[in-house]
């Protein structure tokens, strides 16, 4: 039997009573792994041999798990910090945080993870180390020193599980390929296998000299290993917003558009929120140094400034609080895409309005927020309003019902809130999938006669404004926001998520 020489190599290299792994094969021939495995492949084909795959596991310590390997875990500085401050008796806690040096979110890592390890018990403020407890022997300790000197595999299941969570470890998971030669291999191989000159590339010479006639050429194999190559891609956020779309638009459901940046008149006095209201101070948005707008459309300008200063109706209520024409002028981001509702109703996008209308809008909101695991200062906002004759509370949840159950979200709680611009008003909540907590995920209501007189409109409209990064979360597990958007979000996973919302 003839076969190209690398085959040759690797028949001669297999046994059929020992699986070898294609890298020992490789590092005994000196040829890289990949044209083992392509030859494998091949003579798998031929019959001569079975490819048998693997899966092992790779565990290696994080940048946290080796700061803590150096300087040690946080409840172990803090268990001894408070030993030694103890003297029998239960110390006082911010005393004894102060001795650990330990700072930021460690405080809370050690705090947790002394109670759970049994080193002390912490009671209304003061710590009681447990004098007999032995850090020298702590398990997870032991484990981050045997992960960093390559014996991985001598810690326990729930000890690497335990670490994994705590995320003091990395695992991940690749495929081993071995082979064993077949017992048609080992025929093969006691009849005689020479080697055949295989040609993996036609060249001019061959053709010219007529050779190609003679040789064999080595076949493609397309179930070989490739390298990865990162092509352009939707950001998974971005394909979520495409979903959320193509939903709203199956709900008949028309699309918004107007400007990031907007007159405060847009965002907020349109909505009848008060020129003094907290939200609109530099604490919660964000104010742009640019030229005021120019001027506000004649009619809405007028009746936005009535119902701010003695509302609408006959026995309406305004704000008798001053109401300034240049306060309503200056130009700021968008705290929320209401104000491409305000826009819409008034009529200066699309001109008067005829109910039954519905419109939506999946853009960016700025907020001047903390940043944390459910907050940015920049998210996108999934807005939206119907307008039609009679509206009422049940229609705002049917939609909202109809909306979530084709993300699979069904468990919508509902809780009465306040806005200037909606009576009733409701904040939406799901369930997280991972960590069951109920998360806020959106904020809705019917948009009350202060706001809508003033834009011409004389029926009911009920209006949202959700957040996609929170559905997003709902839907995929993420627990913190930062990992669905902004410069945070894992490399790999923009590369490899496969959206199948
Ligand atoms: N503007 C509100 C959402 C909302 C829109 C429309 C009606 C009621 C509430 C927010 O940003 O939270």
């Amino acid at each position: 039997m003839k076969l190209p020489e690398t085959q040759v190599a690797v028949v001669e290299a297999a046994s059929a009573t020992e699986v070898r792994t294609v890298e020992s094969l490789a590092d005994e021939l000196d040829h890289k792994p990949a044209s083992i495995t392509r030859a494998a492949f091949e003579l798998e084909d031929e019959g001569l041999l079975d490819v048998i795959e693997s899966t092992d596991e790779s565990v290696s310590l994080t940048d946290e798990g080796r700061t803590y390997l150096e300087d040690g875990l946080p409840e172990i500085r803090l268990y001894e910090a408070a030993l030694e401050a103890a003297d029998g008796d239960p110390v006082e806690m911010g005393e004894v945080i102060g001795a650990s040096g330990l700072e930021g979110g460690a405080v809370d890592i050690a705090l947790s993870n002394l109670a759970r390890k049994g080193y002390g018990e912490i009671d209304s403020g003061e710590i009681s180390p447990d004098p007999d407890a032995d850090p020298d022997a702590d398990e997870e300790v032991t484990a981050l020193e045997a992960i960093e000197s390559g014996d991985a595999d001598l810690v326990a299941e729930d000890t690497l599980d335990q670490l994994e969570r705590r995320g003091l470890i990395e695992r991940s998971e690749r495929t081993v390929r071995s082979v064993q030669l077949t017992d048609e291999g080992v025929t093969a191989l006691m009849e005689g296998i020479e080697v055949a000159e295989a040609v993996d590339r036609l060249t001019s010479e061959l053709l010219t000299s007529g050779e190609w006639r003679d040789v064999e050429f080595s076949e493609y194999n397309v179930a070989a290993d490739a390298p990865d190559i990162d092509g352009g891609k939707h950001h998974p956020l971005r394909s979520m917003a495409e979903r959320v779309k193509d939903v709203l638009v199956g709900m008949g459901f028309e699309e918004m558009q107007g400007p990031h940046a907007d007159a405060e008149f847009w965002i907020n006095d349109c909505l009848f929120m008060p020129q003094d209201h907290p939200a609109r101070t530099h604490w919660d948005q964000f104010a742009l140094d640019v030229p005021p707008m120019g001027a506000l459309p004649d009619g809405v300008r007028e009746r936005v400034e009535g119902a701010h200063r003695e509302g609408v109706g006959e026995d309406g209520q305004g704000y008798h609080s001053p109401w300034g024409e240049e306060m309503a002028r200056q130009i700021d981001l968008r705290g929320h895409t209401t104000s491409l509702s305000a826009r819409y109703l008034s009529g200066i996008a699309e001109g008067d309005l005829e109910p039954p209308q519905r419109y939506f809008s999946i853009e960016k909101a700025y907020r001047n927020d903390e940043i944390d695991a459910t907050h940015l200062l920049e998210f996108f906002q999934i807005e939206g309003w119907v307008m039609a004759e009679d509206l009422s509370v049940r229609d705002l949840m049917g939609t909202f019902t109809e909306f979530y159950e084709q993300f699979g979200i069904t468990d919508l709680q509902f809780k009465p809130t306040y806005n200037p611009y909606t009576e009733p008003s409701f904040e939406l909540f799901g369930e997280h999938p991972v960590t069951g907590e109920v998360v806020e995920i959106g904020n809705s209501g019917i948009f009350r006669p202060e706001m809508l007189e003033p834009l011409g409109v004389d029926c009911d409209v009920m209006a949202w404004g959700l957040a996609l990064e929170r559905l997003m979360m709902l839907v995929t597990g993420a627990e913190d926001i930062r990992d669905v958007h902004g410069t945070l979000v894992d490399l790999d996973y923009l590369r490899t998520e496969e959206v199948r919302y």
